[in-house]
């Protein structure tokens, strides 16, 4: 960075800076992160849709955009020795190059530390609590340790994953309601399908990374059938919104069209040789729609 500013003056060090940027965002996992802020603004909307809780929702929202953001960057920083042999990955670890494993801790430390000091001082201890549960069991319980030594790691990735829900609904209202439960319940299903169809499109690289994901410890057809089950239970699971009065018919109809559209990608994909990118795809469309189902329909009924 140093020699191309000092070799060709003031406009490439823009150029370095961009680059820092760029490094910074992919190893932030900006997707997942704008994700698990949406499934936790869901829960807030759902938990309470009073204007006085707006500063707690803004309060919160900061919460997880800052923990999610600094949690991914370390995971990045743990990770590198195992991504560094993945073809999927080898933008990540350019990154890491250009950012520096040492400034990526520190500053994935202070978004955490952040988050924790933010939570603490303006929202609740119950948020503050949940926030640092998310953070533990996502980078010591799955990254440091099960992710690397059992294909039922991934139901220990699903913990901090389904956690934003609950952290939503503590921000504003001090405790964790039913429908953000419900909510979590369902993020923890999906994202086993979620996982298992970009780990059955990128087998080779988990193999070479000796990560033991369940197409490479019990094979294809037994992570197809469960993807699959999964897929069916998600239905019925978004369906509880409804069936316990809190969401209306026109939700419930949403929550069918769009589980039976997920599922029928998901069939026709899972029945090709080799599973292909739509199902993992429709993973992602599918959360997404219920979760802004869920939004409007609180904020329309
Ligand atoms: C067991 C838990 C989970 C695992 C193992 C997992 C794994 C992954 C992986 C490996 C990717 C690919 C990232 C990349 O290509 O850089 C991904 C993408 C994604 N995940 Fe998950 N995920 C999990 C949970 C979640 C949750 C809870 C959410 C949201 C609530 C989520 C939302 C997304 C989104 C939106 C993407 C696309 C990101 C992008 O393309 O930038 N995931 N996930
Ligand atoms: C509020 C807070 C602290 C939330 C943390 C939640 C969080 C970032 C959850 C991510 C879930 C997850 C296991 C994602 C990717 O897996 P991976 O790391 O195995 O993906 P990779 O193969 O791309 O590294």
């Amino acid at each position: 960075m140093q020699i191309s500013s000092e070799s060709y003056g003031d406009s490439s060090v823009v150029v370095s800076e961009m680059h820092q940027c760029e490094a910074m965002l992919l190893l932030a996992k900006p997707g997942i992160v704008c994700a698990e802020t949406l499934s936790a603004f869901t829960a807030m909307v759902m938990a309470s849709s009073q204007l006085h809780s707006f500063v707690l929702e803004a309060y919160g929202i900061i919460c997880i955009v800052l923990a999610a953001t600094g949690a991914a960057m370390a995971n990045s920083v743990l990770e590198s020795n195992t991504d560094r042999q993945m073809v999927r990955l080898k933008r990540r670890c350019r990154a890491l190059e250009v950012v520096g494993s040492v400034k990526a801790t520190v500053i994935a430390l202070a978004l955490i530390s952040s988050a924790l000091i933010i939570a603490a001082t303006f929202v609740n201890m119950l948020t503050t609590t949940l926030l640092i549960a998310a953070a533990a069991t996502y980078l010591l319980l799955y990254t440091s340790w099960l992710k690397k030594s059992s294909c039922w790691g991934v139901a220990a990735g699903a913990i901090p994953g389904a956690l934003p829900p609950l952290i939503g609904s503590a921000a504003v209202t001090g405790h964790v309601s039913a429908p953000s439960l419900m909510l979590a319940f369902l993020i923890f299903v999906w994202q086993l399908p979620h996982f298992w169809f970009l780990a059955l499109q990128h087998l080779d690289d988990y193999r070479q990374a000796t990560i033991p994901v369940l197409p490479v410890t019990h094979g294809i057809n037994l992570t197809k059938a469960l993807s699959l089950l999964c897929v069916v239970l998600l239905t019925p699971i978004s369906l509880t919104f409804y069936i316990t009065g809190y969401n209306s018919v026109e939700y419930a109809v949403v929550a069918c069209i769009v589980g039976s559209a997920f599922l029928v990608i998901c069939m026709v994909d899972i029945f090709r040789l080799q599973v292909q990118a739509q199902a993992y795809h429709a993973s992602i469309a599918y959360l997404a729609v219920i979760l802004v189902a869920l939004i409007c329909d609180c904020y329309v009924g």
